[in-house]
């Protein structure tokens, strides 16, 4: 996909950076951890040479001093308190490392989302599955990554110190072990990259999943659910994706265990044979009972370690493959910059010309070749059937999606050129699928200006602008009152009497008033701001609106033509083209597609009357 860049490419220098953000998220705790594992991974080796002194000691000279057989005994049991203790420690520093770096990590991915340029992320299957596998990365990655790196580290630290001690002792017991060891560590590596593959494969089913289970949850679907019968219907649909994910892990799980299990004897069998080999040499005392002990406590040292890094290996290797994602959105993904230092203010007219769009190469055109002057300061109105366009074009002069073709200017200058995010900042919208925030009344408001976020005088003039005030004042707790049913404004059981519900018209109007909290806004765009008000509303707030966005260049949308025909022009959509243009005379003396609207829509009004 177009914006999706690298998108089959594996990047194998991604460890650097990926192992940097522990360090960066928490460094003295990753220090801990680090420092806490070497320790552990040296215990082993200590103990087998340890227990070797030991019974070696005894064996050669079993009436030995007291205090030498002491000294020797002690400090084996020192080295079993360290080996309990130690991984109880790292533990700890793995535990705080981990949740520091998840928090960086996601903070980094959400910081990315914010600022991607172009909301068509948030419109696609194959970009939301991308954003699900970063969001899995962002959680999983620390914990898997940081211990694979850790654990390998340390299985390495035993491994180097057992094998070396069976070098000492015998190269031969030393190249059998090191032999058994190596499939182990290929079998794990090919189990982590059919985990990544099936991730990936199943990702669709457990969006899927996480949009069923929402579903039922969902305040807003719960009207519908009990009216249309459809729990049961989405739970089934649920289960069937998590009966698909569970079938595709168990016929993966199946395929390893045998294959690691065939290993694993392979393993045992050469471990084994070293051992009775090494007991008969006791027998001929050619070999002595430490270095015996050496050899079992080596040859079980080994193989778990081995096992210990094969794993660090495979996991590192499948968190390093969903890490990709996760980068790609973070540092490929095309964001919208912001400009250092403040942006010329915009003037002039906005010019569409010859633009084109279509959400991706394989989908059909939305818009063929729009050409549409908005006169600064005037107020144009954009009016067609359901799907003609609209609102693309509302969100292509929000530099919300990018043009596939053709350009935007806005005084001469092309949108792509300007620093998006100060432009946007110019721009006052009110879409018809508002938000209504889980925030308090006051803050809801605010949100449209978060410079004046705590300026009580301004929320209070906006609500009074959108016909908001009269009945804000009146809630509970006024302007504090929480608007929502699923959380409480506090913890506390006085505020639980504050939480409220508004209806659809009075959430409409909140979200008129959010819009109206920007001044000075170069452009101003209603999209439908008033399909759930009543008439009495809706005239009044087309007014204040007009009134209020004087000097700026206004666009109008909306389905009732009574609410637009005074706008300067009036631009028809069909089809993705402008099909007419002109005032509310001019387009009626046409007798095309606005005429027919209007009067359908008018002599439905006078039946009414009759
Ligand atoms: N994310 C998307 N991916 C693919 N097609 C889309 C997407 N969003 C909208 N469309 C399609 O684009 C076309 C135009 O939609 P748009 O929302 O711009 O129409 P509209 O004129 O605003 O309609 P309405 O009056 O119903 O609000 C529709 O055919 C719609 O199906």
């Amino acid at each position: 996909m177009r914006f999706l860049p690298g998108d089959t490419e594996r990047n194998p220098r991604l460890l650097i950076p990926v192992l940097r953000f522990a360090f960066r998220a928490a460094p003295i705790p990753a220090a801990g951890y680090l420092a806490f594992s070497a320790l552990g991974g040296v215990i082993p080796t200590a103990v087998a040479w340890a227990t070797k002194g030991l019974l070696d000691g005894l064996a050669t000279a079993p009436g030995g001093s007291a205090s030498e057989i002491l000294r020797k005994s002690s400090f084996l049991a020192a080295l079993g308190v360290a080996s309990a203790v130690l991984p109880r420690l790292a533990r700890y520093w793995q535990t705080r490392t981990q949740r520091a770096a998840r928090l960086w990590l996601r903070d980094q991915l959400f910081q990315a989302l914010n600022r991607l340029r172009d909301i068509t992320w948030f419109e696609n299957p194959v970009s939301l599955d991308r954003i699900q596998l970063a969001l899995n990365a962002s959680t999983t990655s620390p914990e898997l990554l940081l211990g694979a790196v850790v654990s390998s580290f340390q299985a390495v630290i035993t491994i180097v110190g057992l094998l070396g001690s069976l070098w000492i002792i015998s190269p031969v017991v030393f190249g059998l072990i090191a032999l058994s060891s190596l499939p182990v560590v290929f079998s794990q590596l090919m189990q982590s990259r059919e985990q990544i593959g099936l991730a990936e494969r199943t990702v669709q089913a457990s969006r899927r999943e996480i949009f069923y289970r929402s579903v039922i949850t969902s305040v807003n679907a719960v009207k519908e659910i009990r009216i249309f019968g459809l729990g049961d219907f989405f739970r089934e649909r649920m289960n069937d994706e998590t009966r698909s994910i569970n079938r595709a892990e168990e016929r993966l799980e199946l395929r390893s265990v045998r294959r690691q299990a065939a290993l694993a004897m392979f393993s045992a069998v050469i471990v084994g044979a070293c051992v009775v080999w090494s007991a008969t040499r006791v027998a001929d005392r050619q070999v002595s009972i430490g270095d015996l002990s050496v050899f079992i406590a080596a040859a079980a040292g080994v193989q778990g370690a081995v096992l210990q890094l094969a794993t660090g290996i495979g996991d590192g290797y499948r968190s390093l493959l969903a890490f990709e994602n996760y980068q790609r959105i973070v540092t490929t993904a095309p964001v919208a910059e912001d400009s250092p230092t403040r942006m010329a203010p915009l003037s002039g007219d906005i010019e569409v010309n010859d633009l084109w769009f279509r959400h991706s190469e394989d989908t059909d055109w939305i818009l063929k070749g729009v050409n549409l002057r908005l006169a600064a300061g005037k107020a144009t109105a954009l009016v067609g059937l359901n799907g003609a366009g609209k609102s693309t074009l509302v969100k292509l002069l929000c530099g919300l999606y990018e043009p596939t073709r053709g350009s935007i200017l806005v005084g001469g200058r092309d949108i792509r050129t300007l620093p998006r995010q100060e432009y946007q900042r110019g721009i006052t919208a009110i879409f018809q699928d508002y938000m209504c925030y889980d925030l308090t009344a006051a803050q809801n408001i605010s949100l449209g200006d978060l410079d004046r976020f705590n300026d009580r005088a301004a929320v209070r003039a906006a609500a009074v602008k959108a016909g908001a005030d009269e009945y804000l004042a009146e809630l509970p707790n006024g302007y504090d009152t929480m608007l929502s049913r699923i959380f409480f404004a506090g913890d506390s059981a006085t505020n639980r009497v504050s939480q409220v519900h508004l209806s659809g018209g009075q959430w409409q109007r909140v979200a008129v008033a959010r819009g109206l909290m920007r001044h000075d806004s170069y452009l101003v765009i209603l999209d439908e701001p008033s399909s759930g008000l009543d008439a009495e509303a809706e005239a009044s707030l087309h007014e204040e609106l007009l009134r209020g966005s004087a000097g700026s260049t206004r666009l109008l949308i909306s389905h009732r033509l009574s609410a637009v025909k005074d706008a300067d022009a009036i631009a028809v959509i069909v089809d993705g083209r402008i099909a007419e243009l002109g005032d509310h005379r001019e387009l009626m003396a046409v007798g095309g597609t606005y005429h027919r609207l209007f009067t359908l829509q008018a002599s439905g009004y006078a039946d009414a009357g009759r």
